[in-house]
């Protein structure tokens, strides 16, 4: 099957610690993968490395085709507005790096497939928390990407706004984009993920179907996996 992005045997090294060691991951089309593992595990800099927005040391990533670059869409963990600009020209805005113009219907329509139809006009930092998280998932769309990365799309926001980030999700990938997301609610991703990609101290220590992971490794539920696939915290590390 035609690939969207492949990683072979990537590693990255800062000050002699390998922060990520040997990974390799492909990203097929149609897929929602969850990225999980511990706080410091090296899920943001996996996502870095496949966007090149950081260079492994060692090991590719490759992407399918080669306009793939300009069919991403990525939401990284702090939210990238212009202060002072309403959702709708934030929308404008963020379209002209991409070097799209979009004409005000459009960006209408993407803010209603957001759920931000009536919050168009309002200025971006006076949102919602929630609506904030839909606002930059609308951002990483206005140039209809193939692929979007999430970074903790659902962190710190409560479980109706929770809800409808899982539901925009789920619609993007019905409209044929695929995502890959982190996040540290197991649930979650075990209710949205096709797929699911577990790292930890830098290593993969599992990719596959939730179902299949879970009857690999007779795992009643994904937090019983994780915490079985898991290193706990070293007294070390506290500091
Ligand atoms: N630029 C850098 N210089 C030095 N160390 C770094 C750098 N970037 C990341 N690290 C280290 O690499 C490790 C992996 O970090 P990363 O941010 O990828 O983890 P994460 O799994 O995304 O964590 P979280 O769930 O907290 O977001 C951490 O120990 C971090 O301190």
């Amino acid at each position: 099957m035609n690939y969207l992005i492949q990683a072979d045997g990537l590693t990255k090294v800062y000050k002699k610690r390998h922060v990520i060691q040997n990974i390799s991951l492909t990203i097929y089309p149609g897929e929602i993968i969850g990225i999980i593992g511990p706080n410091g595990a090296g899920k943001s800099t996996t996502l870095d490395l496949l966007l090149g927005l950081r260079r492994p040391d060692q090991g590719t990533v490759t992407y399918g085709h080669p306009e793939l670059d300009r069919q991403i869409g990525v939401q990284l963990q702090s939210t990238p507005f212009f202060p002072g600009y309403s959702a709708l020209e934030n929308m404008r805005l963020f379209a002209a790096f991409y070097g799209v113009r979009l004409k005000t219907d459009a960006i209408m329509d993407l803010l209603a497939q957001c759920g931000l139809e009536e919050a168009a006009r309002t200025d971006a930092f006076r949102l919602s928390g929630g609506q904030q998280k839909r606002l930059a998932i609308a951002m990483t769309l206005v140039h209809d990407p193939s692929l979007v990365f999430l970074d903790e799309p659902t962190a710190a926001l409560d479980p109706r706004a929770r809800r409808e980030i899982r539901e925009l999700i789920a619609l993007l990938a019905e409209s044929g984009t695929s995502v890959v997301f982190t996040s540290h609610d197991m649930e979650e991703v075990y209710k949205l993920a096709t797929r699911i990609v577990m790292i930890d101290g830098g290593i993969l220590r599992a990719d596959g179907r939730p179902e299949d992971l879970l009857k690999e490794y007779g795992a009643s539920g994904l937090e019983e996996l994780y915490v079985q696939l898991t290193e706990p915290i070293r007294k070390e590390d506290w500091a």
